[in-house]
């Protein structure tokens, strides 16, 4: 049990109707691991996400966490060790920062000690304590995504979510939440599995790499790896140099 991967998707199927999504996605998550899941657009990246979650309900496989089926008690357990950075950043407008930011603090704690660890949160994401009392109208949109880092990494969770966390930002700043994100989870020892279409951000934030393409997982591997094995991997090819793939394609 103790040599079960942190997280295995094994044999997950998801259609809508007669569309089939997610056709047998197998993937697993080492603790401690950083997956970037990358795809063309509407691939069924989010749906993959909403699976693992549980928002969505898979027509069938299985999502194992630390060996057992995410239901019941492990589904119980799971829900409070998990974080979530979601595409938008979703910060509740009605709240200030730091009730934001400790919102999903799993630990009873009164307002003082909750503000106190939201505090540390945003120091880690580089906010000083006077954002603690702003609302989200306030901020830019490199500080939202700041703050719903701070809020996905509030509980210490073992494994982190991130939804395109770079949509929306220009490339210093985009390069800037990718750099914290990485030490993020380098420090923090979190695993994290991110979907992304921002392949500069994936090659920093990944330890591996997984291709998803016509509902299957087609490739995964280090970012070091992905240049050779593009070679093999028209869709990877793809992604790595867009322009390239487009001008090879006949009448585009
Ligand atoms: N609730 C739903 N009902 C019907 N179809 C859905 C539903 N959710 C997703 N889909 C369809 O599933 C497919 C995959 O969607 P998904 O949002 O997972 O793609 P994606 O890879 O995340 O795309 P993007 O990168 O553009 O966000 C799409 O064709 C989408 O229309």
């Amino acid at each position: 049990m103790s040599d079960a991967p942190l997280l295995e998707v094994r044999g997950l199927t998801k259609g809508f109707g007669p569309k089939a999504v997610l056709r047998g996605v197998d993937l697993t998550l080492a603790k401690g691991e950083s997956l970037v899941v990358i795809g063309g657009s509407g691939t069924g990246k989010s749906v993959l996400l909403r699976c693992i979650l549980g928002l969505d309900t898979p027509d069938s496989g299985d999502v194992l966490w630390h060996g057992r089926p995410l239901s019941g008690a492990a589904r119980a357990q799971f829900m409070d060790r998990f974080g979530m950075l979601f595409q938008g950043g979703a910060l509740f407008d009605s709240l200030n920062v730091w009730q934001n930011v400790a919102f999903r603090l799993t630990q009873p704690m009164g307002a003082r000690a909750a503000r106190e660890v939201a505090v540390e949160r945003l120091a880690r994401v580089g906010l000083g304590p006077e954002v603690a009392d702003l609302y989200p109208a306030d901020l830019s949109g490199g500080m939202l995504k700041r703050v719903a880092l701070a809020r996905a990494i509030a509980a210490s969770p073992e494994v982190i979510f991130f939804d395109e966390p770079t949509t929306g930002l220009d490339p210093l700043r985009a390069a800037r939440i990718t750099a914290l994100i990485r030490g993020i989870v380098s420090d923090t020892g979190a695993s994290a599995i991110s979907i992304t279409h921002d392949m500069a951000s994936a090659q920093v934030m990944a330890d591996r790499v997984a291709l998803l393409q016509d509902g299957r997982i087609v490739w995964t591997g280090r970012p070091a790896e992905m240049q050779a094995a593009a070679t093999q991997v028209p869709a990877l090819a793809a992604f790595l140099d867009p322009v390239a793939a487009l001008a090879a394609t006949p009448g585009h």
